[in-house]
């Protein structure tokens, strides 16, 4: 080894311009020489011959940039004398030098192209092995073999082409590999594990559930069941949602449980099942696909999580080719720990920024002052004019009741949605809202996460949200598919210990916050935990509530008028004085609201 192959070794994966230098390495006898040239061809000519027979040799234009060649690593430098020289030695004759790119070389370039388009989509990827993305819908025809009735499917939905986690994920899952998934709130994770999936599944094949999708609250196990039957279409698959636990348990019976192949649910339901005494009434043996949408959710410990129900599930899960696929818009290290020491082979795809905003979302702070300040704020809003529907996060339902009182009188087709209502009540709402019959609808966290109500234009957080995750999520429930939203978040004092993490989500989506905010006191982890967890005290959304005043003056008059009627025939009873005032209040409150009496408040 002579002193140039010291130096080639020592300059691995460097640029150096040879010509540049080469005065100063003459001085410390840095030279090739002609030995050295005549060694290094011999070596490469070989290799080359071998790569042949792989691989046609390409002449490719980009190996005519000898500077970008010579530039380039220990390999590269010699490549490019060894070709030509090999290239006339070869044939001798005056024919035009026939340019070739090793195999090695092509990688490189192929990587490079690769890495460009992952960096211009704000992929980034972890993992051994892990396949380009594609670009198109015919890409996963071609290079994956996607069904074409599935992409039929999807230009149906109206897309046109994958979304970038979709480009990223689809490729990784048809290989079978398990995933970690993190991209922005609406950015089409849904697709983007189930495309795969239902290819995978191919038809029906009577086995039983072969592809099970956790969700965690029973609105997103729906949407996600309404679009995986969307999606499904003509590949004759079965698609089940539990709905009723007790339906179900009759649904599943002997005859009837092979029929199905891809079961959506919550992991309470589901584990209720699975928990039957003696033979559960559901067999997830043959499962070949676990999905776990919003993972940092699920994984959640503490009474409001779901951890134990997902090691049920896990455990039932017996068969052999079980993969899992994990999937959220936030990203949690419990969850990305897990997966390391969990899941086979497991390749990690994070589209944007961890933990950031949707940035088409333009986001402001409202300072309100006290309770009184945010309905004046709110109506503000409604006054200056708004485009329905509009999304409002209160923090209880307590608070979602009171603010919906609140705002019956006002004209607007109001509504609201908390974990108080019953099943049908909540279906109902959520079907009046997305048929644009509610207009504003008041919510808990309950509908924070995975909903997908199209064309929601404007997010209020009348109350702050407990955690910058809680925002995250709240606030992409507009700006999705990369359409426009607006978020407006009000804030009083009472606010203030949670100011600077929603500040800091603001200012990394590109919005606009006052440095003051961001150079708040950071709150400690412990603090944070405490602060997610328990709700800061607020007063009543209104002093006086018309609604109850309203009632408390009906009362009064109903009272009055039966006390009447009694001093009149001095025959009234006591009961039938509370009897007929039930009445009066029911009609009295038909009359009042037409809706009142639909929502049944
Ligand atoms: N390739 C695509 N082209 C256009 N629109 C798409 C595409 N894929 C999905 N969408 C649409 O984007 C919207 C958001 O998709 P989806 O609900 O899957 O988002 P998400 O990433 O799961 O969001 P979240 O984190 O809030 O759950 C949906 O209306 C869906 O129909």
């Amino acid at each position: 080894m002579n002193s140039y192959d010291i130096f080639r070794k020592l300059t691995r994966g460097m640029k150096f311009d040879h010509n540049r230098f080469k005065g100063d390495l003459k001085k410390i006898g840095v030279c090739k020489t002609k030995d050295d040239d005549q060694s290094s061809v011999t070596v490469n000519e070989t290799k080359e011959k071998e790569e042949e027979a792989v691989d046609e040799p390409e002449s490719t234009e980009e190996n005519s940039d000898e500077d970008d060649v010579e530039e380039d690593e220990e390999g590269q430098v010699s490549m490019l004398s060894d070709i030509q020289i090999g290239g006339s030695e070869a044939t001798g004759k005056k024919e035009k030098k026939k340019k070739v790119i090793s195999k090695e070389k092509q990688l490189r370039i192929h990587q490079q192209e690769v890495n460009h388009q992952r960096n211009k989509l704000g992929i980034s990827v972890w993992g051994t092995d892990v396949p380009d993305p594609v670009e198109t819908f015919d890409d996963m025809i071609v290079k994956h073999k996607l069904s074409e009735v599935l992409v039929s499917n999807l230009l149906n939905q109206g897309y046109s082409e994958p979304t970038a986690i979709q480009k990223q994920a689809w490729p990784l899952m048809l290989q079978g590999r398990e995933i970690l998934g993190c991209a922005p709130t609406g950015s089409g994770k849904t697709a983007a594990f189930l495309v795969p999936i239902l290819n995978q599944l191919g038809g029906p094949q009577r086995k039983g559930f072969r592809a099970v999708i956790l969700a965690p609250t029973r609105e997103l196990a729906k949407q996600t069941y309404r679009e995986c039957t969307r999606l499904s279409e003509g590949l004759g698959l079965r698609v089940h949602i539990i709905s009723n636990v007790n339906k179900a348990k009759e649904k599943f019976g002997p005859k009837s449980a092979k029929k199905f192949d891809v079961l959506v649910t919550t992991p309470n339901r589901l584990v209720f099942l699975l928990q039957e005494d003696d033979t559960p009434p559901i067999d997830l043996s043959n499962v070949e696909w676990l999905v776990v949408d919003e993972s940092d959710r699920l994984f959640e410990g503490g009474a409001r999580g779901f951890r134990d129900q997902l090691a049920a599930v896990y455990r039932a899960c017996t068969g052999p080719n079980i993969r899992r696929a994990l999937f959220s818009a936030t990203f949690s290290h419990d969850v990305q720990h897990w997966c390391k020491l969990n899941l086979n082979n497991v390749a990690m795809v994070t589209v944007g920024i961890r933990n950031t905003a949707c940035e088409d979302v333009k986001q402001e702070l409202v300072f309100c002052g006290n309770e009184t300040g945010k309905v004046l704020a709110l109506r503000e809003i409604f006054r200056k004019g708004y485009e329905p529907p509009v999304l409002v996060f209160v923090q209880t339902k307590e608070r979602a009741k009171e603010l919906f009182k609140e705002l019956i009188y006002d004209n607007i087709m109001v509504d609201a949605i908390h974990a108080d209502r019953t099943q049908l009540q909540r279906d109902n709402v959520v079907r009046a809202f997305r048929e644009r019959k509610v207009w504003v609808l008041i919510c808990t966290e309950l509908m924070a996460r995975g909903i997908d109500f199209k064309g929601v234009n404007l997010v209020i957080n009348y109350d702050f949200p407990p955690s910058a995750i809680s925002y995250i999520h709240r606030v992409g429930r507009t700006g999705r598919a990369h359409h426009q939203g607006r978020a407006v978040t009000f804030w009083t004092m009472a606010d203030k210990p949670y100011l600077r993490s929603i500040a800091l989500v603001m200012h990394n989506s590109g919005q606009h916050v006052p440095e003051w905010m961001l150079a708040l006191k950071k709150a400690r982890k412990n603090e944070k935990k405490k602060l997610s967890t328990k709700h800061p005290e607020r007063g009543h959304i209104s002093q006086g509530v018309l609604y109850e005043k309203l009632q408390k003056r009906k009362m009064k008059q109903m009272k009055g008028k039966s006390k009447r009627l009694k001093m009149m025939n001095g025959e009234a009873t006591p009961k039938g004085e509370e009897e007929t005032a039930g009445i009066y209040l029911l009609s009295t409150r038909c009359e009042i609201s037409e809706q009142l009496a639909r929502l049944a408040f």
